[in-house]
């Protein structure tokens, strides 16, 4: 897919909602693609394209914009995604500087990271940074090999105190957002998925158990169908704020701060 610079009204359209230069604490962007049925892929473990080449520029323009960025075990597995930055388009030298460093939660340490994951495809050819993974402490104690195996690639692993894959997960995500202030030194961090992910830092954000400061969402003119993965938070919630919509190609994007 060949990327196009996005056109001035696009990026005054998301200017409201990006990170500013500075803030006092992590900044939290939750940004997907969705169907008109909220699905976010055809099913468990399919990687599906939602996003026209428009709005998935716009995706790459928020990643220049954020410090890190978080997926989900299961979005890793399924993806094998490559976090980098690709904007501006066709600008590769500038595609380290600009990509956010990848954060991959997956606390039950299950993930398999090789030479060949396009994550690390990238960090080797200097186009996107080496990732980090969050895990809990006691698979990081039961696991030493595959850590140093890990690091050997570029991979760092880091330990959340009482981070669990099961339960208390809206909990979970004020120890993530622990992490990624104080031991990562990230400023900012956009959260792309997938569906747990979503779901539970959307229930964290009502439950005050964590901040969500903008969202960034791509609505594609399709149905998935019941067997796709869904966005659908365990309660109801309406907190959006200061919502606005634009076409993004044959997408719309909608964008909000959170009450
Ligand atoms: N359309 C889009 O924008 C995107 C689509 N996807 C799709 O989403 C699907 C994957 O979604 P899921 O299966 O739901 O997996 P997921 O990516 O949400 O990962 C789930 C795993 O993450 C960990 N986790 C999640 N929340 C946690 C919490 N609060 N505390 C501790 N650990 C937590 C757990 O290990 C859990 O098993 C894939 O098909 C992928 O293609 C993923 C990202 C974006
Ligand atoms: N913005 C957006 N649109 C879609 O249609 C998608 N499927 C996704 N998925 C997210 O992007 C990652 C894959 O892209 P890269 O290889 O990292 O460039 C994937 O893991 C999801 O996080 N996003």
């Amino acid at each position: 897919m060949s990327l196009a610079p996005l056109p001035p009204s696009a990026l005054s359209f998301l200017d409201f909602y990006l990170p500013p230069k500075s803030h006092p604490n992590l900044f939290t962007t939750l940004t997907y693609a969705a169907s008109l049925d909220s699905r976010i892929s055809l099913g468990p473990g399919l990687r599906t394209t939602l996003s026209g080449p428009e709005s998935k520029t716009m995706t790459h323009y928020l990643r220049s914009h954020h410090d890190a960025i978080l997926v989900g075990a299961g979005t890793f597995v399924a993806d094998n995604p490559g976090l980098n930055c690709q904007y501006p388009p066709a600008d590769t030298k500038n595609a380290l500087e600009c990509s956010p460093l990848p954060v991959v939660l997956d606390p039950g340490f299950g993930i398999e990271i090789t030479q060949q994951s396009k994550v690390l495809l990238n960090a080797a050819q200097g186009i996107g940074k080496y990732p980090v993974v969050l895990v809990s402490e006691d698979r990081y104690l039961a696991f030493p090999d595959k850590i140093s195996k890990l690091k050997l690639l570029g991979v760092r692993v880091l330990t959340i105190h009482n981070l669990s894959s099961q339960t208390s997960r809206s909990k979970s995500w004020k120890l993530i957002q622990n992490t990624l202030q104080h031991e990562l030194n990230v400023k900012s961090v956009m959260v792309e998925g997938g569906a747990e992910v979503i779901n539970d830092l959307l229930l964290a954000s009502h439950n005050e158990d964590a901040t969500v400061n903008s969202v960034i969402i791509t609505i594609a003119p399709v149905y998935l169908g019941k067997g796709g993965v869904q966005v659908a938070p365990s309660l109801p919630l309406d907190r959006l704020t200061n919502t606005k919509w634009e076409s993004f190609g044959r997408d719309v994007v909608m964008v909000s701060g959170v009450r």
